[in-house]
């Protein structure tokens, strides 16, 4: 089947934590609806764009786009962006059963509103059919969310000294959540009894099994996830069936999906609280909350306090879920023995005259004026560095655990070609920030594939050592994968998609600071490409 969906994107006032802000929505909405299909079905998406001043890009995050590579969504990779008052239409198909998302990938948009959740069901027989049964259904897309506009946050990020973006204000379940009023200066802009801020209500029936789906599109926080009083069954994640385990709480950070069950039997005269906390970063945001409704409990808050989580640095807490999430036995598609290349990759936190920025192997990207997939499609050399970045850096005497020696950096648009073909692993290697005695979270995304994880430690990656280790049996694939504090994460995927993919930090503000890269591979078996990606208005295309 083919499903269309006309889109108009515009700026509306919102009060999604009850704070009125200028968010970008889509026909009004923030998040913006819900996609819904069958594995194999067709998804056409017109996106008109009437932001007025603003171009748009929009990203369909976990969805390879095979043989689509041009309809990606990533501005500055695969399209210009789209201009005001200009329309694209993004068609792909939806080739694997499960949880993905969709946002803005054009500067820092994405925080402000612009995203949803994509939702694909197996095809009913298929060799993709569920391993697991429930009764009922509900989705739960998280969010950050701050009051400055996406131009201040962008804006400070950018100036000298840096002014960061802080801790947000409020955690968003379904895009609502609850700031308290009484800390808000101006008045009339926080309306605690809109009910555009009441918390959002998942309805379950005593005795029943319902399967939640939970992605984070945060624009920074790594968050726990926690639905009082219920064990929850890891079944899925990124797309993939996970050899189920139990957890009292979930550990999710930016950019992921999973699928968890949990069974509605606990005390059904009340309700329970279903509750996201920061972890990773020290909290500066209270819980972000939502209520489980058993019948009789109404609409009504628990009568509890609801759940803080774990300790937000207890690391090896969030280390032992990564390392539990592995392939469910029924669907195991083992990875290639061995990989044709490597690329170990370090990420500092550096300076470029005198701005903060991000970078792999001391070099911080930036973006092309010219997307890739057509500078190089068209042979224009010019339009981006053509030198590729370093593959490598000292591995044996870089000390992960101290401030960068020299925090000097360069920047580049240079990017990574892969053989059509062949294996690569990627070894990201975490370090100490510019501060001492700090190494964060940083949860990488790979678009237009899906990668094996192989492993994951904290301390130094040894090349000699730790990928005898590697888990070559039953890995997880996944789009999105953490990167511990002071810890590397191996995967490994095949360059068999082609086009031109970034693989990048999905904290919007690290990818803004330049921490992501760029591969290319297969590009001679692109077809030609829609001249809808290049230009705008009757110019587009190279139309005259
Ligand atoms: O890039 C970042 O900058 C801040 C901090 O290092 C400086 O304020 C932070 O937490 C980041 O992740």
């Amino acid at each position: 089947a083919t499903h269309h969906h006309e889109w108009e994107i515009s700026y509306q006032f919102k009060s999604p934590d009850c704070v009125r802000k200028l968010a970008v929505t889509i026909n009004g909405q923030s998040p913006g609806p819900t996609i819904r299909a069958t594995q194999g079905d067709t998804i056409v998406v017109r996106v008109n764009n009437s932001l007025l001043t603003e171009n748009v890009a929009i990203h369909w995050h976990g969805i390879r786009q095979i043989g689509t590579p041009w309809a990606d969504g990533t501005e500055g990779v695969t399209q210009c962006p789209i201009l005001p008052g200009d329309a694209f239409t993004y068609t792909f198909a939806v080739d694997r059963p499960g949880t993905y998302m969709y946002h803005a990938h054009y500067g820092m948009q994405r925080s402000a509103g612009l995203y949803g959740m994509i939702i694909v069901a197996a095809a009913p027989g298929g060799p993709d059919a569920e391993p697991f049964a429930y009764d009922g259904e509900h989705a739960v897309l998280l969010n950050d969310w701050w009051h400055d506009s996406v131009y201040e946050q962008a804006a400070g990020l950018a100036s000298v000294p840096m002014r960061w973006v802080g801790e947000p204000h409020s955690l968003l379940l379904n895009g609502r959540g609850r700031f308290n009023c009484s800390a808000v200066a101006a008045e009339g802009t926080c309306n605690a009894t809109l009910p555009e801020c009441d918390a959002p209500v998942f309805d379950v029936v005593p005795g029943k099994t319902y399967r939640f789906r939970i992605g984070s599109l945060t624009s920074l926080c790594a968050l726990n996830f926690e639905i009082e009083g219920h064990p929850m069954t890891v079944v899925e994640a990124d797309g993939h069936y996970v050899k189920p385990f139990v957890v009292n709480n979930l550990n999710i950070y930016s950019g992921e999906t999973y699928s968890v069950l949990i069974k509605a039997n606990q005390d059904p005269s009340r309700n329970y609280w279903l509750a996201s906390n920061v972890v990773s970063r020290k909290p500066g945001t209270p819980t972000g909350t939502a209520i489980l409704s058993y019948a009789a409990g109404g609409r009504s808050p628990p009568p509890t306090t609801p759940p803080t989580g774990p300790a937000w640095n207890d690391t090896m807490y969030r280390f032992q879920q990564s390392v539990a999430t592995v392939a469910h036995p029924a669907h195991v598609e083992p990875p290639p023995p061995r990989a044709g290349r490597t690329l170990l990759l370090l990420n500092t936190q550096n300076k470029i005259d005198g701005r903060v920025r991000w970078a792999l192997n001391n070099v911080s990207f930036k973006l092309p004026h010219t997307p890739y997939l057509v500078a190089l499609k068209r042979g224009l050399l010019g339009a981006f560095d053509q030198r590729p970045p370093p593959e490598t850096y000292e591995h044996q005497s870089y000390n992960i655990y101290d401030p960068p020696p020299n925090p000097n950096a360069t920047s580049s648009d240079g990017l990574y070609r892969l053989a059509f073909g062949s294996v690569v692993d990627v070894v990201l290697q975490n370090a100490n920030m510019l501060a001492a005695n700090n190494s964060e979270t940083h949860p990488w995304h790979l678009h237009g594939h899906d990668f094996w994880v192989l492993g994951y430690g904290i301390g130094r990656f040894d090349p000699a050592v730790h990928p005898a280790s590697y888990n070559l049996k039953d890995p997880i694939l996944k789009n999105t994968v953490a990167v511990h504090p002071y810890g590397w994460t191996a995967l490994r995927f095949k360059a068999d998609n082609p086009g031109v993919w970034a693989f990048h930090c999905h904290i919007e503000a690290h990818f803004f600071m330049g921490m992501g890269i760029v591969f290319e591979e297969g590009l001679e078996r692109v077809a030609e490409l829609p001249g809808e990606i290049m230009g705008c208005g009757k110019t587009k295309g190279g139309r005259h």
